[in-house]
């Protein structure tokens, strides 16, 4: 191994030992953003020696001719002895863009996970920083056409860009008569002329409204006053003012659609009120909350048990890394959040909060803001390129204090972080399913706090067994607030015994006549009731009467979901929709059985049970667009509906103040799955739906339909009982050797033809099996064994908790995989490793 020195500064050889010396690599490994098997190595031309730092991105050719950008994850000396390696083509970053620590992070997610750094990047990185051969550059009409700020290769790019609107690589390569352009576009991305097209990507949008603003100069009540006195014309102008001002008091920001709306008043005179300087109109995006003053309130006080509660948190964060808040619904547990979040921004330290899902943010983020103001910003995989990267820089400028968002923002290049918040760290969201990297943003986050000696806070009603669990082996510190905050009673539970409901047409009790009493009696007294049934749709399958036919996918192993609305048959798998069917498909029978229920049909009978009831529906199809998902909060939380009806997605963590009754229809549906986690996850969802009802005053009512009432996870909820389930289901765990007794691994198979996955899936097992075999289950086809065209096969495999069999299992599966790939008739079938599999 040969090292360089070379001299650094301009002390002359004759001032005697002030020489610095500092390394100049030759060699450096780059992570490529693909599922490479390793990292490879490029050679760092002379002249870039002494600028390339670890962690910035570079050019590179891979292949013949494909070029991308990626990230120097080491320098180093050692010549690769197997082949001559190529030059790297350009620097993109004078400084890192990626920091140690990530690249530590990076690394350890490929590990534990499973997959390539490379697969990681891809996942990390927002668009904009992952140049390659595919890219296309857009331009950025926001820009206008002012280029005087460009250089000569600049300007040509962007008026290019400026005519064509899009460019791909080659495109920009002929422009300039070069081969390396990526150092210009780089330079456009940064000057934001143009952004990076992101395929396949259904980017969100921020939406923008025009708020109105009083100008600051009439905050002083004594020149608001002189103002309203001294008005002399214009009386409709003044009126729309003071409905301005009311609004201000009461909504604490004035969207102008509903101040023209409310005050009835016309786009004319609010513009005149506007051309006096009055009042201002802005555009602002909903999410960006940039506009908000920097400044933190917290002007709460906690009650006894959450005062004991945040004590016992700070404690547990003092003695451990991780503390686990066990705090019933509605017990108060975001302001608790709250005001330790506080203390982390005081010392100067940056937050993360995380949520399982995009979809909670809307609320929280309101809420959140009031203490927060412009700290606080969001960050997801739906937001746009622009914003992301936004966010991402204000993160590692140290600017913004506090992110909330899902488990990509562990991906950001935090400066400074002191606190990560893992709000409902039970839910299984938290695990990213496809692609790679298949991390869960809980675990992982406590990995990541690890490497930054930050501590981290767990929060749940309903902790998962894995937590609990490690907090009662004290691994983690332990905090429980049993009593909602407010001297609110938790929900009364009446179950409602199906079997008892006579039922006209033999099929499923859909809405029970006692649950329709209760939604009456409910919307009667001006309260809200939420109905949670955990399928979307009209009806999930359509049965042949006369020969038992059931509608399927042509490509996946489901029934056929009728989605009314739509009037077609959707496959929840594939996403393929098919006319709906009339007859039987098989003996062209028109008698066809509609079974089972899913939301829409809900909707429907209410709108016909209630005729004077609003009811509004929650779930995929209804908050397909994101802003969607806020405006059926909104409307629900300001009254505008009596009964929500939903999936799993009001289950979650939302705050209503005005709903008295909740209805589970379907209990029996959550209880029948072949899984080892469904009793957790049945008591899971219906204690946190359940948990939505009674928030403010003690009436909360929760029915829930089933047809065996005395079923242990029913009696558990009934009681509200965490810690009986939490006892009962650990002794299984235990018992029958699941996690969090054992690690598991799920090895998934999937192939075009369904005799070469399973052929492929035993002969994984059987190498596999001498050193494995008492961990193995399987391989055997999953209940739902053909999706997209693709049969599958499974193997779980449940490892004692030993780093060591851990790791040697993980290479073998690696191994093995290689061996099964070398045989022709085995070369297409993916083999899919998935460590702690949900
Ligand atoms: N100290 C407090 N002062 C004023 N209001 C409070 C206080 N603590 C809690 N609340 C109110 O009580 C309600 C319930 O609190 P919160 O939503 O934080 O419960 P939670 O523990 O997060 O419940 P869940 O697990 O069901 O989401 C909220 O409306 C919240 O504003
Ligand atoms: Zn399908």
């Amino acid at each position: 191994m040969q090292v360089q020195i070379a001299l650094q500064g301009n002390c002359s050889p004759l001032a005697g030992l002030c020489y610095i010396y500092s390394p100049v690599y030759m060699f450096a490994e780059i992570i490529i953003p693909l599922a490479l098997p390793k990292n490879y190595t490029w050679e760092v031309p002379a002249a870039f020696a002494e600028k390339l730092q670890v962690g910035c991105r570079v050019e590179v050719n891979l292949g013949k001719n494909k070029k991308y950008a990626g990230v120097v994850k080491r320098l180093h000396n050692e010549a690769p002895s197997a082949f001559d390696p190529k030059e790297i083509l350009s620097i993109l970053d004078e400084a890192p863009v990626v920091q140690p620590w990530q690249l530590q992070f990076w690394s350890w997610l490929a590990d534990y996970y499973m997959c390539s750094e490379g697969e990681v990047m891809a996942a990390a990185l927002p668009a904009h920083f992952k140049l390659s051969s595919e890219t296309v550059i857009i331009f950025n009409e926001e820009y206008g056409d002012d280029f005087s700020n460009l250089d000569n290769e600049e300007y040509l790019v962007a008026e290019a860009l400026h005519i064509k609107h899009e460019l791909n690589i080659t495109e920009v390569q002929q422009i300039l008569d070069a081969s390396h352009v990526y150092p210009v576009v780089n330079k456009l991305i940064g000057k934001k002329v143009c952004f990076v097209w992101e395929a396949l990507k259904q980017t969100y949008t921020p939406k923008k409204e025009s708020f109105v603003v009083l100008n600051p100069e009439y905050s002083n009540e004594a020149k608001l006053s002189d103002l309203l006195n001294n008005w002399s014309r214009a009386p409709k102008q003044m009126e729309l003012l003071l409905s301005y001002l009311h609004l201000m008091r009461t909504e604490g920001e004035v969207i102008k659609a509903s101040l023209l709306k409310k005050s009835g008043a016309t786009d004319v005179q609010l513009k005149g009120l506007v051309e006096k300087d009055i009042l201002r109109v802005e555009k602002r995006h909903i999410d960006r909350l940039h506009y908000l003053p920097k400044d933190v309130t917290i002007d709460f006080q906690f009650s006894a048990a959450q005062q004991e509660a945040y004590e016992g948190v700070k404690k547990g964060l003092e003695q451990k890394n991780v503390c686990l808040l066990h705090g019933v619904t509605s017990s108060g547990k975001t302001h608790i959040y709250i005001k330790l979040m506080e203390e982390y921004i005081r010392l100067g330290k940056q937050v993360l909060y995380m949520l399982p899902e995009i979809a909670l943010t809307s609320q929280i983020i309101r809420r959140l803001q009031k203490h927060f103001g412009g700290y606080i910003g969001i960050y997801h995989s739906k937001f746009s390129q622009n914003e992301r990267v936004e966010i991402w820089n204000k993160v590692k400028s140290g600017e913004m204090k506090i992110v909330l968002g899902a488990r990509s923002s562990l991906f950001l290049p935090f400066q400074n972080l002191g606190f990560i918040l893992c709000d409902e760290e039970h839910d299984s969201s938290y695990k990213q399913q496809d692609p790679a990297p298949r991390y869960n943003g809980r675990d992982a986050a406590i990995y990541m706090a690890s490497l930054l000696q930050a501590k981290v806070l767990l929060g749940s009603a309903t902790p998962s067994l894995e937590s609990y669990h490690n907090a009662k082996a004290d691994k983690y510190g332990l905090v429980e607030l049993m009593e909602r905050y407010g001297e609110v009673h938790m929900p009364a539970i009446e179950m409602v015994d199906t079997r008892m409901v006579a039922r006209q047409d033999g099929g499923k009790v859909m809405i029970s006549p006692q649950l329709l009493e209760g939604i009456k009696e409910t919307v009667a007294r001006g309260k809200q009731a939420i109905l949670f049934q955990n399928r979307r749709g009209y009806t999930p399958y359509q049965v042949c009467a006369t020969c038992g036919w059931i509608a399927q996918c042509k490509h996946c192993d489901v029934s056929l979901t009728f989605h009314k609305y739509s009037n077609k048959l959707k496959c929840h798998y594939c996403g393929n929709i098919y006319p709906p069917a009339h007859t039987c498909g098989a003996c062209g029978s028109d008698k066809l059985l509609q079974k089972n229920f899913g939301t829409e049909k809900i909707e429907e009978v209410l709108d016909k049970e209630l005729a004077d009831a609003r009811i509004g529906r929650m779930d995929l199809d209804t908050v397909r667009n994101k802003n969607a998902h806020d405006v059926l909060i909104q409307q629900f939380e300001q009254k505008k509906l009596d009964v929500l009806v939903g999936t799993q997605m009001v289950v979650k963590g939302l705050d209503f103040e005005n709903v008295d009754l909740v209805g589970i229809l379907d209990a029996d549906g959550l209880l029948h799955f072949a899984e080892f986690r469904v009793n957790e996850r049945a008591f899971q969802l219906m204690e946190q739906v359940s948990g939505r009802a009674g928030r403010r005053d003690s009436n909360g009512r929760v029915m829930i339909q089933t047809s065996n009432p005395t079923h242990p996870v029913l009696q558990f909820v009934a009681h509200h009982d965490y810690t009986g389930m939490y006892a009962e289901e650990i002794e299984k765990r235990r018992m029958f050797g699941y996690p969090p007794y054992t690690r598991i691994i799920k090895v998934t198979f999937r192939h075009k033809e369904r005799d070469v996955v399973t052929e492929a899936a035993h002969r994984f097992a059987e190498a596999l099996h001498f050193s494995y075999g008492s961990y193995m289950v399987g391989p055997a086809e999953p209940v739902i064994n053909r999706v997209r065209n693709m049969y599958l096969m499974e193997l779980l495999l449940k490892l004692p908790r030993d780093g060591h069999t851990i790791n040697r299992c993980k290479e073998d599966i690696q191994k093995h995989t290689a061996v099964l790939h070398a045989e022709k008739r085995f070369r297409n079938v993916l083999v899919i490793p998935d460590v702690d599999a949900i």
